[in-house]
């Protein structure tokens, strides 16, 4: 670094540093645990501890296992402690930050089977004529594979149709069921017009199930003021749940009397303790719950969603785009020095959380980042994959992480 370089790069932190003083999300940092001499960049992929989620385990495992054993499923309803209603209570905390009501919402299994769930309802919904399920060509694999795996299912009825995300509004036409999106693509962050890409595909007749993996806890989002019908997210990215933690579904109200529960469970039953012979959905949502609520997991989530208790989604979401402003603006003479390609969009609207670059050998940088404590991601063939969580970032750890990216990049890394 030269005198000018140094000057120059401990102005621009000073500066940053003094934003971070104005940052209404400043105090959410204390509530998670953040290894020391780690910048931790991949909470689009597995969302850091939160601190009160360790008292909570602590607590479930000791006492509601351990001292109240199986009274634990029914016992203390009226504190709302009792195992049985857990996916419920998860449900209400979810549906405030997803724009959906508390009984739209079913929390339990993983991402991919929540999509098999949603893909096999509104596949039986469609009209028969329609045998086209529309999705990204860069759609996250799990998506295509579920629809792949139904679709065999069903005898090969339908044609799973990749297309470019650039060229999905020209597709939606009489020959498609269903679209199948995700709303921030897992690689570029590149985010889709979720509302403009629902109205144009109800106008011809088609059904919406959104992923929102990426979008979940990452920004506002408003299912209900979208008009979707279907959408699916992950417990562990952007919500904290922890490695593993259960995925949640959204269904529209207007589809609870037609949208089948295929994966019909006991435990999606009205009455799972009346053993009855047939399968009678319980209320809501609530009957896309297939198996025993997986307790310690679902616990975990549940506690990991209080951090956003007091939380304005707004202010999230501001936080958010000035962080990856920040970062894209300090990367750009890196990108004029080395084959860096930033492959996120600039326009907000068009943004996720994350941001994006094409690197030759991304894979080898991003193993060097992780040697400094800079923990992003690769990402096949050649992204190097950096995700904000404005609940534990400032604008000074983006300073540090380009300086990081910058040493490794000029080989003193
Ligand atoms: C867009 C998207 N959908 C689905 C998944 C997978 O979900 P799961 O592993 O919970 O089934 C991921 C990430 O793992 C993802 O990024
Ligand atoms: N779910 C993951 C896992 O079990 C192991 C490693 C990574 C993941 C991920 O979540 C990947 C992530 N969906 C992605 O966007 O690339």
């Amino acid at each position: 670094m030269t005198v000018f370089d140094r000057l120059f790069a401990d102005s621009t932190l000073s500066q940053l540093q003094q934003k971070d003083t104005h940052d209404p999300l400043a105090h959410k940092r204390a509530e998670f645990k953040l290894p020391e001499g780690v910048i931790y960049l991949d909470g689009n992929s597995l969302g850091a501890l939160p601190l009160r989620v360790s008292a909570r385990i602590l607590r479930v495992v000791e006492q509601e296992w351990g001292n109240q054993l199986i009274r634990s499923w029914t016992a203390n309803a009226e504190a709302a402690q009792d195992w049985m209603q857990l996916p419920d209570r998860v449900a209400a905390k979810i549906a405030p930050l997803i724009g959906a009501q508390a009984h739209e919402v079913a929390v339990g299994d993983s991402t991919s089977v929540n999509i098999f769930k949603l893909l096999a309802a509104a596949l039986k919904m469609a009209p028969s004529e329609r045998h086209v399920i529309l999705t990204d060509a860069d759609n996250f694999p799990t998506d295509l594979y579920m629809a792949q795996g139904l679709n065999a299912l069903l005898g090969g009825q339908y044609e799973l149709r990749p297309v470019p995300s650039a060229e999905l509004e020209a597709h939606l036409t009489e020959e498609v069921a269903l679209t199948l999106l995700t709303e921030v693509d897992y690689r570029t962050g590149r985010k889709l017009d979720m509302a403009g890409l629902t109205a144009k595909a109800h106008k011809n007749g088609i059904l919406t199930i959104w992923d929102l993996a990426h979008s979940a806890g990452a920004f506002p989002v408003d299912l209900n003021g979208t008009g979707a019908d279907f959408a699916v997210g992950c417990g562990y990215k952007y919500l904290n749940g922890g490695p593993g933690a259960p995925s949640f579904l959204f269904v529209a109200q207007r589809h609870h009397d037609s949208a089948h529960a295929f994966l019909s469970g006991w435990m999606g039953h009205a009455d799972p303790f009346e053993m009855a012979r047939e399968f009678s959905p319980a209320p809501g949502a609530r009957r896309y719950v297939v198996g025993t609520p997986t307790v310690l997991s679902l616990s975990a989530l549940d506690a990991a969603l209080d951090v956003f208790g007091d939380v304005d989604m707004n202010e999230l979401r501001a936080k958010s785009l000035s962080l990856t402003d920040t970062f894209i603006e300090l990367m750009e003479p890196l990108t004029a020095q080395y084959p860096l390609t930033l492959v996120t969009p600039q326009t907000h609207a068009e943004r996720g959380s994350q941001v994006s670059y094409q690197h030759p050998q991304a894979q080898e940088v991003m193993q060097k980042l992780t040697q400094r404590g800079i923990l992003g991601d690769f990402r096949t063939p050649d992204i190097l994959r950096f995700g904000f969580t404005p609940l534990y970032h400032s604008h000074a750890d983006v300073w540090r992480a380009v300086q990081g990216v910058k040493h490794v990049l000029e080989g003193s890394g």
